[in-house]
């Protein structure tokens, strides 16, 4: 007797019969009249793929400098609209970045130059804060977090954004940047350093760094970090989670300026609050923007967010101006930054703005990054040059391959159906603590969460879990988080919405209840373990007829421990155990049956 984790309500068998035989039917009829329109659809096909190539060797041809100039890639997609061609059906677009990241190699060679010869550093480089002329202040600082010396990422970055300046590191548009480094390898303050060390010399606050990321949470994590460094340096930090309306988030800004100019230094956004304030309020600017930071970058770019970047982009080459005669009036810019502009001002016609690109699982695709419309970009790989895949492949270095933490140590736990019983019985068995456990659905998440606490109850088990997931509101997420970081609840489980970026030092286990559905799912959940060096463990619980995909998941993934495998079975635990979990289930089904009566 089973509920329905996934909350999928079970239909009953005639009905699902009916839904079949009429599916057949459909298909039946749909195939005798298709196989023509295949072929045509197959002429068609071949026909713009020469078409395709051509262009492409155009492109080639045409592109001998690095900067791939968006209008180009353009021009492919003009070119492959004006046939008219019906687009065939393509892959969902996890599918289809996990077959481009995977395929990696192949799709090296018709890459720009700068993404197919990445800058490689290895994992293990380290540098002395003090060794790279930031402020004592901020080397205080670092000490008081405990940080004593920088990770990979922070070696390669800092030097490249700290160009030294007339009196010490300042602003220098040196290129934008894409960096591809793992989870926890600490890429928030690869940039939070170099640019509140930056910003820390100009004169008059205005916002020069605005900061985009995908969530809620993430906006108040990075904007927490931001603000523990730009606060010692006198700069202000603003962060729209959204909670405000535009005309609150706009005070928050300007703080009653009378020039209309912002009084903060650093924004943290998600996308859509940005894209708002650049459509509907018309006092918002970026037309002192310096630094334009992109962080989970990949997840930005994904087809659901990506129409911000052509809004932010095109503000951000064109801002709007608040001076009398369109000229910046050159009081509010710092003497060094003029210094350091690449060309005269007018300032929109060579905006100077260093765009700045993270993620732990970059994607090369080129369609994608064009929208970001780089200037003499560069591609910062941490990687070890021999990453170890999991058939033992070694993949040299410039290809992206998505890696795991050195310090993460993965198993693939085979089980058979009964999932609650075997995830109740890993956790119990192994005195698993401060475990974030991944569900596929928000719905899934609750019944997992209150099947725990009942069969703990009956266990008389005291081990407190918490819920995180779209379904509750962000106080609720906001207590939960709380009482897992204070170590008063021992699991969450949670949906993918805490995937992403979320750094909570003190999570040793990752438990993958339902496999993820993408490759870059499955390294965001496990990176949330296994963070700053610290050792870490992911569990992902594999059902037979999940088997297959999960394999070919993780084929293009680096790791440097070796994945362990399990087997847990319903029929290897104590009858008496067993009961205890089907008087959970009753119990859970009897709520769940009175809570649909209730609502009816
Ligand atoms: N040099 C350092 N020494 C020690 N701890 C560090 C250092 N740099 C960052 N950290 C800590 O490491 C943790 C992870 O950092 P951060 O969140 O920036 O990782 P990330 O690379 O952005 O991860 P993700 O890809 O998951 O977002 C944070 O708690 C941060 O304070």
């Amino acid at each position: 007797m089973s509920v329905e984790i996934d909350g999928n309500p079970s239909f009953d068998d005639k009905t699902v019969k009916n839904e079949k035989i009429k599916k057949r039917k459909r298909k039946d009829e749909e195939k005798n009249t298709g196989s023509d329109a295949a072929s045509a659809a197959i002429e068609r096909l071949k026909k713009s793929a020469s078409l395709a190539q051509a262009a492409q060797q155009k492109i080639k041809q045409e592109s001998k400098n690095e900067e791939e100039k968006d209008i180009e890639m353009e021009d492919v997609e003009q070119k492959a609209a004006l046939h008219g061609l019906t687009p065939i059906p393509q892959p969902s677009i996890d599918e289809y970045l996990e077959a481009k990241s995977s395929a990696a190699p192949s799709i090296v060679s018709s890459l720009p130059k700068w993404l197919s010869e990445p800058i490689l550093v290895d994992p293990t480089t380290t540098i002395q804060f003090s060794s790279l002329n930031i402020a004592s202040k901020l080397v205080e600082k670092l000490q008081s977090q405990n940080i004593a010396q920088g990770f990979a990422v922070q070696s390669s970055v800092l030097p490249l954004l700290l160009q030294e300046g007339r009196d010490g590191p300042s602003y220098s548009y040196g290129g934008d940047l894409c960096v591809s480094a793992a989870t926890g390898s600490g890429k928030t303050l690869a940039y939070v350093l170099p640019i509140v060390q930056c910003l820390s010399r100009r004169i008059v606050p205005r916002l020069r760094c605005v900061v985009i990321v995908p969530t809620r949470e993430l906006t108040i994590q990075v904007s927490r970090t931001f603000e523990i460094f730009a606060s010692c340096m006198g700069l202000g930090v603003c962060g729209w989670t959204g909670q405000k309306n535009l005309l609150q988030e706009q005070y928050q800004l300007l703080g009653g300026s009378e020039e209309n100019e912002s009084t903060v230094d650093i924004l943290v956004t998600t996308p859509g609050r940005l894209v708002d304030h650049i459509q509907n309020d018309n006092i918002f600017s970026l037309q002192h923007l310096r630094y334009l930071v992109i962080d989970e970058a990949d997840r930005l770019l994904d087809q659901s967010f990506q129409s911000w970047a052509d809004v932010v982009m095109a503000e951000i080459d064109h801002p709007k101006f608040f001076q009398k005669d369109n000229e910046l009036s050159k009081q509010n810019i710092a003497p060094f930054f003029l210094s350091s502009l690449p060309t005269a001002l007018p300032h929109h016609l060579d905006s100077p703005v260093q765009k700045l690109i993270f993620s732990a699982t970059l994607t090369r695709d080129p369609s994608k990054i064009a929208t970001l419309r780089l200037r003499n970009p560069r591609l910062l790989l941490v990687q070890s040059e021999g990453v170890e895949l999991d058939d033992g492949e070694e993949i040299e270095g410039d290809a992206i391959i998505f890696s795991v933490p050195p310090t993460l140590q993965e198993y693939r736990v085979s089980v058979s159906a009964e999932k609650p019983i075997l995830l109740h019985h890993l956790i119990h068995s192994n005195n698993l603590n401060s475990v974030l456990c991944f569900v596929k659905s928000n719905e899934g998440a609750a019944r997992l969460h209150r099947l725990l606490e009942i069969f703990n109850g009956i266990e008389g088990k005291n081990y407190p879990c918490g819920l995180v997931s779209g379904n509750i509101s962000r106080d609720e997420r906001k207590k939960m988080l709380n009482g897992f970081v204070s170590g008063e609840l021992k699991l969450l489980v949670c949906s993918d919405l805490m995937a992403r970026g979320i750094d909570v030092a003190n999570t040793e286990h990752v438990i993958n209840y339902d496999p993820p559905s993408s490759l870059r799912r499955y390294v965001h959940r496990i990176g949330r373990t296994a963070r700053a060096g610290r050792y870490g463990y992911a569990w992902t619980l594999v059902q037979d007829h999940e088997g297959h995909h999960f394999s070919k998941l993780l084929k293009h993934l680096g790791r440097t421990l070796p994945l362990q495998r399990l087997r847990l079975h319903l029929k290897d635990l104590p009858k008496e155990y067993v009961e205890l979990y089907d008087n959970a289930l009753e119990t859970l089904r009897t709520e769940v049956y009175e809570s649909r009566k209730s609502s009816k």
